[in-house]
């Protein structure tokens, strides 16, 4: 989608001003433009502001990359998102929530884990922070389902099912536990279970890191079906550039907690304007 047919719509999602400071911070650090030093690290106290005035809006049905070094802050974004994290502050608010007039932040913890449960999925980097290794594959999704509230034995292996075959997962393995699969295999069985109650909002956390490339080529694939087929408007987290480049429609580089640049993904890669995106692009080339 190009950016002017995605101005025309209302956001799915729409950030402002997210910041999150990791450590109790001193008075040397009480706001991010106080530390006065190139990183997001205070000296003083050792906090970090890991996210720093993030602003962003996700369309419905795109794919936003987000990339940048190891401790920009993209994992503290999305788990920021997800309430994994508490924020220090900002907003947020997402069209099909309380019709988009409520900051999520703000909600209950109750509200939170509804928006956890129906409008938003997670998908971890590592695999044992969004199954439970213990409970089989189809066990996985059932616990996202029956959190929500569907209790029919039938109903929750039907789905199930269903889910399980989108992500080609073989039926004959539903009821054995996702630790004896291998990575690709958990992480399309991440997949499925965030996807149960068919939510909006898909967040993926340097999902393919560490899988072998031909794997990784059919997680990214699978990724992009899903896109095509649900409509799942997505927020995909790399340090890789290639994953973003395969995924993303726009893309924003951060870096020390900042966005420093985005706009179409192709843009970026071809005419990055931010030395440091000048210097990820040429590490790709
Ligand atoms: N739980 C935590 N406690 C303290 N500092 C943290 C914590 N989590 C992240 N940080 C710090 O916040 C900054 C951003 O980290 P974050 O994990 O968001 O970066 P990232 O871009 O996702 O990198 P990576 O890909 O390596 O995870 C880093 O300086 C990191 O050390």
């Amino acid at each position: 989608m190009k950016t002017q047919q995605l101005q025309l719509k209302k956001p799915e999602l729409e950030v402002k001003g997210l910041n999150k400071r990791y450590g109790k911070g001193c008075s040397n650090c009480q706001t991010p433009e106080m530390l006065h030093v190139k990183d997001n690290r205070c000296q003083h106290c050792g906090s970090v502001w890991a996210c720093i005035d993030v602003n962003f809006e996700l369309y419905k049905g795109e794919i936003l990359g987000i990339v940048g070094e190891s401790g920009s802050g993209k994992s503290s974004l999305v788990k920021s998102l997800y309430f994994d994290d508490a924020i220090s502050s900002g907003s947020a608010t997402i069209s099909t929530y309380k019709n988009g007039e409520v900051n999520i932040f703000t909600e209950s913890a109750q509200q939170k884990r509804y928006i956890r449960n129906y409008i938003m999925g997670m998908v971890y980097q590592n695999p044992y922070l969004g199954l439970k290794m213990s409970f089989s594959s189809g066990g996985n999704i059932a616990e996202k389902l029956i959190a929500s509230g569907t209790f029919h034995v039938g109903s929750i292996r039907d789905r199930a099912r269903q889910l399980l075959e989108h992500v080609e997962i073989p039926l004959a393995r539903m009821d054995e536990l996702p630790k004896n699969f291998s990575g690709g295999m958990q992480q399309r069985v991440q997949i499925s279970k965030a996807l149960a109650n068919n939510p909006p909002i898909l967040l993926l956390d340097e999902v393919t890191t560490g899988l072998d490339l031909s794997v990784q080529a059919r997680v990214l694939d699978l990724i992009r079906k899903i896109q095509r087929d649900l409509g799942v408007a997505m927020i995909v987290v790399s340090h890789d550039l290639g994953v973003i480049r395969m995924l993303a429609d726009r893309t924003m580089v951060m870096r020390h907690g900042r966005v420093v640049e985005r706009g179409l993904t192709d843009q970026i890669l071809e005419d990055p304007q931010h030395p440091y995106t000048q210097q990820l692009v040429h590490s790709l080339l």
